[in-house]
């Protein structure tokens, strides 16, 4: 008799299409590991998110996050709908959770899947693949600032936002993306800057950059400022590995990654606490996208491939590529979403992938 691991999850579909796609996703992750054979996965549910708000009028309950540091992993959906603002339901759900859990290193893989047209004429000719970096504590979501600064009086009220870049923060974000570009085929790290009009807070990301780089010869390297970064996402993906960016940076270029892809629809992320202290956080890129929630159309594949990543960070690195393969297994065959051409349900794309789960056993 096998002795199975047990991996405690805590799952928080929250809105809108992250309700369906968790679903789809737990699906996928219990069939790998039913054919294991070594682990299984204890899903515990909660019903946390603006459905909670109006009821409770928080986005989770006060000791959500000592309730959460218990479990090996979260599993996230997506956050946001009309009946809570988007500050309020974003900062009391996911930034709380990203923020509080010090899960500062947030990892979005651009991925091209076969069957998948990308808008980039480009894809069809070279081999592309790239992994957006993006810092997860600080930066522009510091949450500092301020409004209703008194005595300006009505038509005058002035808003600050400011950003907070620490030279610790920068360095543990720079050498993550150096260490992962050193496990990849090209070694290569790409810094994404604005130094040149964010005199303060950039220049120090820029000059944390070129010390830690120092520490790794082997890597090669450049710096990008955004503007120029996102135009270089569209005419030159091939020369991008990893790319390194500050948290909102990295938030706007790793939305026009997904989309060079195919669509929003298929990216993954993780959101990592690499010391291991607290939990990490593992959901797609996309929101709730509540113009298609409901109608059971929303592509699981970045929900999925997001499951693919929390069995990496759990060691389970042939698991991992197992799922990935089902994924490109079901593309290729033709079975997808309508955001990305086809007319399948999310049911049954996850159907697709689960059973070219079970072909690749049959077939091993
Ligand atoms: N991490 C998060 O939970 C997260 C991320 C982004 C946005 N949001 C929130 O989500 C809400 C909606 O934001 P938005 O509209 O800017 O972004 P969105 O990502 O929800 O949607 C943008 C577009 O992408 C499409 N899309 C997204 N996911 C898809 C999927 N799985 N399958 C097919 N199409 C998909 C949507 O239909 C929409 O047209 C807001 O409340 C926002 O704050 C949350
Ligand atoms: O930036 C955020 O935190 C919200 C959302 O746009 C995301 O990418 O997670
Ligand atoms: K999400
Ligand atoms: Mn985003």
């Amino acid at each position: 008799m096998t002795t199975e691991h047990t991996y405690r999850v805590a799952v928080i579909p929250a809105d809108g299409v992250g309700k369906e796609v968790v679903a789809a996703g737990c699906r996928v992750l219990d069939a790998v590991a039913e054919q294991s054979r070594t682990f299984r996965f204890e899903w515990t549910e909660f019903p946390w998110g603006s459905d909670y708000y109006a009821k409770h009028g928080r986005m989770m309950p006060e000791d959500g996050l000592e309730t959460l540091r218990g479990y090996d992993a979260i599993y996230f959906g997506a956050v946001g709908w009309e009946t809570v603002p988007d500050h309020v339901s974003l900062w009391g759900l996911r930034l709380n959770i990203t923020q509080n859990f010090d899960q500062w290193a947030n990892v979005r893989p651009v991925t091209f899947l076969p069957g998948v047209t990308s808008p980039l004429r480009k894809a069809a000719e070279v081999e592309l693949d790239w992994v957006v970096v993006r810092e997860n504590s600080e930066g522009e979501y510091a949450g500092l600032g301020g409004r209703n600064l008194s005595g300006r009086g009505p038509g005058n009220e002035v808003a600050l936002q400011t950003a907070l870049f620490t030279e610790k923060g920068c360095e543990r974000i720079m050498r993550f993306a150096f260490d992962l570009a050193r496990k990849r085929r090209v070694k290569k790290v790409s810094s994404v800057t604005k130094s040149n009009a964010q005199q303060y807070g950039m220049v120090l990301w820029d000059e944390v950059f070129a010390r830690v780089a120092q520490d790794y010869p082997d890597v090669a390297t450049e710096s990008v400022l955004v503007d120029a970064m996102s135009a270089k996402f569209v005419l030159h993906p091939e020369d991008l590995s990893v790319v390194v960016a500050s948290n909102l940076n990295a938030d706007i270029l790793s939305d026009l990654g997904s989309a060079l892809a195919g669509s929003l629809g298929l990216a993954s992320s993780a959101n990592l606490n690499p010391d291991g202290r607290f939990p990490s956080m593992f959901e797609p890129v996309h929101g709730s996208a509540p113009d298609i929630a409901g109608l059971g159309v929303a592509n699981p594949i970045g929900q999925i491939s997001s499951g693919a990543l929390m069995l990496e960070h759990f060691g389970l690195a042939a698991e991992a590529a197992r799922v990935e393969a089902a994924v490109r297994g079901a593309t290729a065959a033709g079975v997808r979403t309508r955001d990305i051409g086809g007319n399948a349900t999310t049911d049954e794309v996850t159907t697709a992938v689960v059973e070219a789960l079970q072909r690749a056993v049959v077939s091993t």
